[in-house]
């Protein structure tokens, strides 16, 4: 747990937290010699001695004890406000630095509740459950030394008691672990399935599923309520077991320390070291099904810091050909089976060049290695003449534009999520690509102009639209080379007519790579690669490869057959 939440403050508060716990440890030895006073203090009172300077021994202790709890205390809520101020953005730092092939639905699940839930619960650990913790273990073995100054054989009686109850306890709290586990888990899965079964509206009434329900989603909810249950079902009686162990352990040792041959007054001190011993760690038996939810939670969360970006080089090398892009040889598998096997092409600077292949071949694939989503396997892809291994992601970005099928617009106005594109771009500029694109005449439509928001992730625009806008950001980086994914559903002819011509624009100024779909897009280029089994199975213009008659002689009748007619879902 420790480990973790070092982890996660990062090495800039580490110093801080080894502060707070020092005078965690230094408040539970405090008190542990605060209760070891009470043996010769009860001894002095009944055998008639003189208790004042044992009173005033006591006393001391107790106020540097309240003095440790008192700053401990403060450091423990200090560490709590810099989590709450700054993990969220140590956090996002961290996550912008990895790979982007990291973000799977199911990774984004686990990030979003790590980043709610994980981060509050590091701060409630730091502000509030590492006292228990603490306390819980250094306190009773400072009673169990005192008890071993006064009498060895109840001293060792309590020190044998110790490692029997932790295992216990650790058998109890295991179980609330597992169980958390897989809560965890439900909860993430239903939560995927709830934000689904919200997107997916559309095609599920398209295909009459509003009234049969949306079995996934069933099926999630059932398993979280199953997870939960049988969290609580079988921890709760191991938690009870562990708490009744402590009581046990209280009797047998007073059982013990009766039949040992003392003095009647120091037996009865001793009973009250023996319950101040066993007093922390029933408290500790009492929170341990909490604290190992927290250890999951920060677990967690420390996976996420675990989890390491790819290797940047530490200065970049000079793009020494802006605009090309080559494959040498290369392999690439996002598991065991290799989507991507000994592939080379190069793509010379301001040329189009356009992929097509069969759904599956690798098309979006070879786009993520150029984007450096992950790192090949076998093999070298160049961004302006160099490794992008040696680039570092802000350098290799600044080469890349990139307008996707699914275009993600920020809940902002329109302007704003044109400027994405150069954020300090003029707002001539900005203008300027966005009539390029076609935005204007978007613009011009709306009400509030410039002005209009577009809502979250751009809901207020048609697919169309939104495409014109993000070619409008391309516009704008004016980058030397521009990966796009043309849509494979069917433009309306005005948006058509918007991209063809922001299309054009972008190839007299930049370098093209099209994962294309539209055939006057793959009449256009200057190159088509066609992708099949895992390699480029042709390659040339459209005219040489019609001539050839292989798979493109295919691809292109079947798509000129179907161009006149579409499947919308
Ligand atoms: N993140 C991923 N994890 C595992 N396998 C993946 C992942 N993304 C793609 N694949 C697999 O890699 C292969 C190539 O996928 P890719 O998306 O590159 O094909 P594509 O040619 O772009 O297909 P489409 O035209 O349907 O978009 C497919 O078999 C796909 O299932």
């Amino acid at each position: 747990m420790i480990r973790d939440l070092m982890t996660i403050m990062g090495p800039e508060h580490r110093r801080s937290v080894w502060t707070y716990l020092a005078w965690l440890v230094l408040y539970a030895v405090l008190q542990g010699v605060a209760m070891a006073l009470l043996v010769p203090l009860l001894t002095a009172l009944l055998t008639g001695q003189a208790v004042s300077s044992w009173l005033i021994t006591t006393a001391v202790v107790v106020v540097l004890a309240c003095v440790a709890r008192y700053v401990q205390t403060m450091k423990g809520f200090a560490l709590a406000l810099v989590t709450l101020t700054s993990l969220h953005t140590r956090l996002g730092d961290h996550v912008a630095r990895l790979p982007l092939g990291w973000f799977s639905s199911e990774k984004v699940g686990k990030l979003s509740r790590s980043a709610t839930s994980g981060t509050l619960m590091v701060t409630n650990v730091t502000a509030h459950m590492l006292t228990p913790v603490v306390t819980g273990v250094v306190t009773p073995l400072t009673v169990a030394l005192a008890v071993l100054w006064f009498d060895w054989r109840l001293g060792l009686g309590l020190l044998l008691c110790a490692p029997v109850l932790w295992l216990v306890h650790r058998w109890a709290a295991r179980w609330v672990g597992i169980g958390e586990t897989r809560t965890h888990d439900a909860t993430v899965l239903a939560g995927n399935r709830v934000v689904e079964f919200a997107r997916n509206q559309q095609v599920l009434r398209a295909f009459g599923r509003t009234t049969d329900g949306y079995p996934p989603l069933e099926d999630a909810i059932e398993e979280q309520s199953r997870a939960w249950g049988s969290m609580l079902w079988s921890s709760a009686p191991r938690l009870l077991a562990g708490g009744l162990s402590v009581q046990l352990a209280f009797v047998a040792l007073i059982f013990f320390a009766l039949s040992l041959p003392l003095e009647p007054v120091l037996v009865v001190a001793l009973l009250a070291l023996v319950a101040r011993f066993t007093g922390p760690l029933a408290e500790l038996a009492g929170q341990s099904g909490m604290l190992r939810m927290a250890a999951n939670d920060l677990r967690r969360l420390a996976a996420l810091f675990d989890e390491k970006p790819l290797p940047e080089p530490p200065s970049s090398l000079p793009v020494r050909t802006p605009g090309s892009i080559e494959f040498t040889d290369v392999d690439f598998a996002y598991g065991t089976a290799p989507v991507l096997s000994d592939v080379s092409f190069v793509v010379p600077p301001r040329t189009m060049t356009a992929i097509v292949g069969p759904s599956g071949s690798g098309k979006t694939t070879i786009t993520r290695l150029i984007m450096r989503f992950f790192d090949v396997s076998g093999g070298s892809v160049s961004v302006g003449g160099v490794d992008v291994r040696s680039l570092s992601t802000e350098d290799l970005m600044a080469q890349l534009s990139i307008v996707m099928q699914d275009v993600y617009l920020f809940a902002d106005t329109l302007e704003a999520n044109i400027r994405v594109g150069r954020p300090d771009a003029t707002d001539d500029e900005v203008r300027e690509a966005a009539r390029i694109a076609g935005v204007d005449e978007i613009v011009a439509r709306l009400p509030r102009g410039w002005e209009t928001h577009v809502g979250e992730g751009g809901a207020a625009l048609s697919g169309g639209e939104r495409q014109r806008v993000s070619v409008a950001r391309a516009v704008l980086k004016d980058a030397p080379i521009v990966i796009l994914d043309e849509a494979t559903a069917a433009l309306d002819p005005e948006n058509e007519r918007f991209v063809q011509g922001a299309l054009q624009n972008l190839r007299e100024r930049s370098t093209l790579l099209v994962i294309a779909h539209r055939l006057p897009t793959v009449v256009a280029a200057d190159e088509i690669l066609v992708l099949d089994g895992g390699g480029v199975a042709e390659r040339g213009t459209h005219e040489s490869l019609l001539a050839a008659g292989g798979r493109y002689t295919a691809f292109w009748t079947e798509r000129q057959r179907t161009q006149g007619w579409r499947l919308v879902s």
